[in-house]
């Protein structure tokens, strides 16, 4: 195998390439075949915007080191990477081909024949036993990561989010994070309970299975949310014995090794990679004649697919990739913006009808809950929340986002006058509303290399319509020139301006972020706070052990918190933690009077009620506020990929500014998106608050059962004196 110091050295400096035409688009970024000129040799440059990543410049870093001990012919690994203004660019090998999801887009929409599945399944599992053996997690398996060149290799791409599985430390903190891309994610992945391994790779690659097979992974064409709960509370899905006549009994058997609920049961890489259905698999030149023979040039068919898209929206209909691509992206929003009670998603999971017809039955466990249904109306109403979306006026979206805006600051001024629990809406110091791109960050230019004028253009342009944040995907050389600064100094070279600056916009972005699939939030990373939560070892939230030691107490976004954290949180956090800390550290006194009965029982007992009765009241307010927002959401969504299209069919005709919105326009649904987010920090008040309110349960409880004991004591006495 080729060695490391063997490697061709790719150059590091964004002039050193020529970005010849886009020829594709994740959720966090933007890839361009070009030139890297001096080797006068093609390339695939993949641009992921910083400003919306999560990761600081240690997990990038580290991401770095890690890659650059990959090194299989089935993984694709990056040539270099850097960073240019606020963009990361990987330099990678280019695969003519494009990803297997864009060719079944392009010509295979029905799914693959079994040959070419079994050829393309038995490469890609090869990468997976590479990655496995050597300690990775890949966490993001799907089609649209399996590439192919136009020699007919195959090669999985997007290793950027890694967890290294014998990492100390940080491990089980990074592995109880979520990344991952919805359809394919594993049951425990999505628990968030016990933490997941390396078969949560297994478990994504049957589902790839099943997507090559179909054109399509399962339950792709339900809201996100929905696909979640589906996922935890139906039997696996798998190709049906009936249906799917066309496919052999091997592949059947094999999908349904993969697909198992217990991650043990699943079987590893290496003995996959045995089974008998991977015989059928076949060389290189079988692949080329078969798939690539007869396609366009990648960059003509992305512009293809992208017009067609465009079209089926301006017609209005919902057709199947879109709606994919919206379940998938309203999927990783939900996922990593919400926090969710998961007992109440199985509870809710149970009631929803599975019509995907992709089941083959009910495991033992599930029968019970999957068989309590809710009635169709409730059901419906939950589909169309998101699926049967009205594109709203601009008016409309004015108005909409303007009481949202007034709607939450109505609340937070209720709640400050409360002096109860501060919501502290304003992220910005002047205490002014600024939507989510400040005037500042739009000046940000892009040094895009040789970028020609219609590319940059429309960089540009995709740089504006895209929202979710990015993790990383780099090799050995990136951010060679920052390794040995500071972390100021990375800031200030990152953004190009005052360091100052610098971190405080990129520590607001980071808290406001959404994660996408490539995002490593928790990924192994120095000892220190991230989004408020402590990287320093200890048992991981939500792990038995924790939950034993009744740390467990939230969970917060993506992670669990345990009660250490909340402190930690409340202690050393300046921002969302900060604005509550007032009222925290009322409630820390209050409880630690009463623990230490130096006050008398009669005097905290209404007090305690009674804020008990006035955290249930903003529950509800908050809860009301929420459906109001996320029935709002889809529009928004709907309004989003509209302007995505007019700005793409603006693009390929050459005249940008023809059928473009509106900068104002644009402004207004950054607005929508940044109160988006801000209602998230009000879900994480609300959980915080649910806490206090358990906590003074607890200590109500204990006053009650105290006094009781004393009362029988005292009749006790009583009886005996008497
Ligand atoms: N090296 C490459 N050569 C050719 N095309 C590529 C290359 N890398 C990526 N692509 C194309 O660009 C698309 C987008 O890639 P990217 O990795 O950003 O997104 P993704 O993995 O599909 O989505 P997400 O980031 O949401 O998981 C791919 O689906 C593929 O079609």
């Amino acid at each position: 195998m080729e060695r490391q110091s063997e490697r061709k050295k790719y150059p590091v400096i964004s002039s050193m390439y020529t970005l010849m035409e886009e020829v594709g688009q994740g959720a966090s970024a933007v890839v361009y075949k070009a030139k890297c000129i001096p080797f006068n040799e093609i390339v695939a440059v993949k641009v992921l915007d910083m400003d919306r990543c999560n990761n600081s410049l240690d997990d990038i870093r580290r991401e770095a080191q890690t890659m650059s001990l990959i090194n299989h012919p089935n993984v694709l690994n990056a040539h270099c990477s850097f960073v240019v203004d606020h963009d990361l660019w990987v330099v990678m090998p280019y695969m003519e081909g494009g990803s297997c999801l864009h060719i079944m887009k392009s010509a295979y929409p029905d799914g693959f024949e079994e040959p070419i599945i079994a050829t393309v399944l038995r490469e890609s599992l090869k990468a997976l036993d590479y990655l496995h053996h050597h300690g990775h997690i890949h966490r993001d398996v799907k089609a649209g990561n399996i590439l192919i060149n136009a020699h007919g290799a195959i090669k999985l791409a997007d290793f950027g989010v890694s967890a290294f599985m014998f990492d100390t430390g940080d491990r089980q903190r990074s592995r109880n994070t979520f990344v991952g891309t919805p359809c394919w994610m594993a049951p425990e992945v999505l628990e968030q309970v016990n933490g997941y391994d390396f078969k949560a790779d297994i478990w994504s690659f049957g589902i790839t299975a099943l997507e090559l097979a179909h054109g399509h992974a399962p339950f792709s064409k339900y809201p996100p949310m929905k696909v979640l709960l589906m996922t935890l509370q139906n039997a696996p899905p798998g190709l049906d014995y009936e249906r799917d006549k066309r496919f052999s009994k091997s592949f059947k058997e094999m999908i349904a090794m993969c697909l198992v609920k217990n991650p043990t049961k699943r079987p590893t890489a290496e003995k996959l990679l045995r089974h008998s259905f991977f015989k059928h698999g076949k060389s290189p030149d079988y692949i080329v004649r078969t798939v690539l023979d007869g396609l366009s040039p990648l960059g003509q068919r992305f512009r293809d697919l992208k017009e067609k898209d465009a079209e089926r929206l301006a017609q209005k209909k919902m057709p199947y990739d879109v709606k994919e691509e919206r379940s998938q992206s309203e999927y990783k929003r939900g996922v990593s913006s919400w926090n969710f009670d998961i007992e109440d998603l199985k509870a809710q999971a149970s009631s929803i009808q599975d019509d995907d017809g992709c089941f083959q039955g009910k495991e033992e466990s599930d029968l019970t809950d999957a068989q309590i249904k809710l009635p169709q109306d409730s059901v419906d109403e939950m589909n169309s929340s998101v699926q049967e979306v009205q594109v709203p006026s601009m008016e409309q979206s004015i108005v909409q986002a303007s009481s949202l805006e007034s709607e939450l600051e109505m609340h937070a001024d209720e709640v400050m006058q409360e002096g109860f629990h501060a919501v502290n809406l304003n992220n910005q110091d002047n205490g002014t509303f600024e939507p989510f791109d400040s005037k500042e960050s739009k000046q940000t230019v892009v040094s895009p290399g040789r970028l020609e004028g219609k590319d940059l253009k429309n960089l540009k342009a995709t740089k504006d319509v895209r929202r979710a944040s990015s993790g990383p995907l780099f090799s050995e050389y990136v951010l060679l020139d920052l390794q040995n600064k500071d972390d100021d100094k990375d800031s200030e070279r990152l953004s190009g301006r005052a360091a100052d600056d610098s971190l405080r916009t990129k520590s607001s972005n980071r808290d406001r972020a959404y994660s996408g699939p490539l995002s490593s939030h928790g990924a192994p990373s120095d000892h220190r706070l991230v989004n408020g939560i402590s990287s320093t070892a200890r048992p991981f939230a939500g792990s038995k052990e924790a939950s034993e030691k009744g740390l467990y107490v939230q969970k917060k976004g993506r992670f669990s918190v345990t009660s250490a954290d909340v402190e930690l949180m409340e202690d050393q956090v300046p921002t969302v933690a900060g604005s509550r800390n007032a009222s925290s550290q009322a409630l820390s006194q209050l409880s630690h009077s009463v623990s230490s009965s130096s006050i008398p029982t009669a005097a905290v007992l209404p007090c305690l009620q009674n804020l008990l009765s006035h955290t249930a009241s903003q529950h509800d307010l908050l809860s009301n506020l929420i459906n109001s927002i996320s029935r709002s959401e889809p529009l928004q969504s709907q309004r989003a990929n509209d302007l995505a299209s007019q700005r793409v069919g603006a693009h390929s005709s050459d005249s940008l500014e023809v059928g473009i919105s509106s900068d104002r326009e644009h402004e207004l649904l950054q607005q929508v998106a940044d109160l988006q987010n801000r209602l998230t920090g009000l879900v994480e008040e609300l959980q915080a608050l649910k806490l206090r309110n358990i906590s003074l349960e607890r200590q109500l409880n204990a006053i009650y059962n105290k006094e009781e004991e004393e009362r029988i004591r005292r009749e006790d006495e009583a009886k005996e004196d008497g």
